[in-house]
């Protein structure tokens, strides 16, 4: 990784978080970043728009002439259009990061503009020896293929046997064959995109491009320009032609993830582009036909948008002749095990570490926490553990508080279960697992009432008399 920002800082602040993951390379000038990519391969650049005597995407337009295969990255605290469209069309950015950033997305992007690179050096070979006419060459070519199919495949879903993702898989894996839409539900962070992916690398498109489109991250005007394509002209700050992604992911599959945040006048133009196989860049005169499968992800009820008219219901079938829904991980517990294991191995091997042992103790406690961020979140819990404490083991202390607070709570919900009443009136019953859901919830918010009471919907003062009236009070 490279990072370019004049202000030491905030420079200094990027690379303290992105050495926890990669090896990380600093320059304060656009003159320095381009001495360093001249002795040093980079796979990512991240840069400030602001530079003296320089922006950002006139930098990144050197960078993208001379190094195409480097993914580019701006870091800004100025959100204006014209500086973002002129970063996507004149210098081919992967992504904006908006100032001040938070160290966790910071580092998810950072990683999976890693992935995109990795990809698209091994695409850009594939491409070059499918092209190539010898017998030979064509069939190393497909072999070539055949492996990145297993990398991307479905095996890479870690679960355990008897998982609830087998038969997620099972149907993704018969519906991949086909050209059908796929919508994939399921929280943030559970593993949709992943899931996605392997659809398209066991269909018939694995050789062309996947490319992924986040709907929620930018804005619709640009959203358009960005999936669709602009001609020169078109708006203010289109300087150049702008090739959209489904042109780009001609005979792949394109993932529209956050397909639930789209705005009406955006899916009127999505539906269209679907229903006619053509799309019309921003400014052009004619469509041009574009041969993609379309895949899309969201962590919304769509259905219950349609519902609700937020989301247009002839585009709901359109997208959904197939719904697949990847369970949050507290769902399915008994996959916690294998995926941490897997994951602490990937950490471990980005962190240049040993892989630790991970005792019982320390599984108990992960199978113990619900994870509402599911494996994104435990797979920066492992990263944080991993990063802070040396040793062969990883123990529970080296997790963060949440988790193990989260823990308590969760055994707290089993003892719950356990304890149910089973005899009495329902009146007698409930007001027993009443006093149980308030113990637990007093203990988990420790004892802090006001807490407590929002997260039951009640007031301090209802909240105090039920204490009362349930002889509730905190153990020494
Ligand atoms: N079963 C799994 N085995 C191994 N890694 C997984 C699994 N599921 C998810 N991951 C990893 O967890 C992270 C989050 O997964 P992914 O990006 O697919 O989630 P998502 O549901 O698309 O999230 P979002 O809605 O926020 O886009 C990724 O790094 C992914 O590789």
């Amino acid at each position: 990784m490279l990072v370019v920002d004049d202000e030491l800082r905030s420079q200094e602040a990027m690379r303290r978080t992105l050495d926890e993951d990669f090896r990380v390379l600093t320059a304060s000038s656009a003159e320095q970043a381009l001495a360093v990519l001249e002795r040093e391969p980079v796979a990512v650049v991240l840069c400030d728009q602001r530079m003296p005597g320089t922006t950002g995407v006139v930098f990144l337009k050197q960078v993208r002439q001379r190094w195409p295969e480097t993914v580019r990255i701006i870091v800004s605290g100025y959100t204006e259009s014209e500086d973002i469209v002129a970063g996507i069309n004149e210098a081919g950015i992967y992504q904006f990061i908006l100032k001040p950033w938070a160290p966790e997305h910071l580092m998810e992007a950072v990683r999976n503009a890693a992935e995109a690179h990795q990809l698209q050096r091994q695409t850009a070979r594939l491409d070059l020896e499918l092209r190539t006419s010898t017998p030979v060459l064509r069939q190393r070519a497909s072999q070539r293929l055949q492996q990145v199919q297993q990398v991307f495949g479905f095996e890479r879903i870690v679960r355990a046997p008897g998982s609830p993702l087998d038969g997620v898989c099972a149907v993704a894996a018969r519906v991949a064959r086909y050209g059908l839409s796929v919508l994939v539900l399921g929280e943030s962070g559970s593993g949709k995109e992943l899931l996605a992916r392997a659809i398209h690398y066991a269909s018939p498109r694995a050789g062309g491009p996947f490319v992924v489109e986040n709907c929620a991250a930018i804005p619709d005007t640009l959203l358009e320009s960005e999936l669709f394509g602009h001609k020169r002209g078109a708006f203010t700050g289109a300087y150049d032609d702008h090739v959209g992604l489904f042109q780009r992911a001609h005979g792949g599959t394109v993932l529209l993830d956050e397909i639930g945040e789209t705005s009406a006048a955006f899916q009127v133009k999505l539906l269209r582009v679907l229903q006619e196989g053509e799309v019309r860049p921003v400014g052009a005169a004619r469509p041009l036909p574009v041969d993609v499968r379309v895949l899309a992800a969201t962590h919304r009820e769509l259905e219950q948008r349609v519902h609700e008219g937020l989301f247009r219901q002839d585009l709901y079938y359109r997208l959904a002749p197939v719904t697949l829904t990847v369970p949050p991980l507290r769902e399915r517990v008994a996959d916690i095990g294998p995926i941490a294991q897997h994951l602490l191995q990937q950490v471990a091997l980005e962190l240049g570490r040993p892989v630790p042992d991970l005792p019982d103790a320390t599984l108990a406690c992960l199978l113990a926490y619900p994870w509402p961020g599911n494996i994104r979140e435990l797979r920066n819990e492992l990263a944080r553990a991993l990063a802070l404490h040396d040793g062969q083991r990883l123990l529970p202390e080296a997790f963060s508080p949440r988790v193990l607070q989260g823990q308590r709570a969760g055994s707290a919900a089993a003892q719950l279960a356990a304890l149910m009443p089973s005899s009495g009136t329902l009146v007698q019953r409930l007001e027993v697992i009443e006093a149980m859901l308030l113990r637990e919830t007093l203990l988990r918010q420790r004892w802090n009432k006001t807490r407590a009471a929002q997260e039951l919907g009640l007031s301090r003062v209802g909240l105090r008399s039920k204490i009362q009236r349930f002889g509730l009070e905190p153990s020494p």
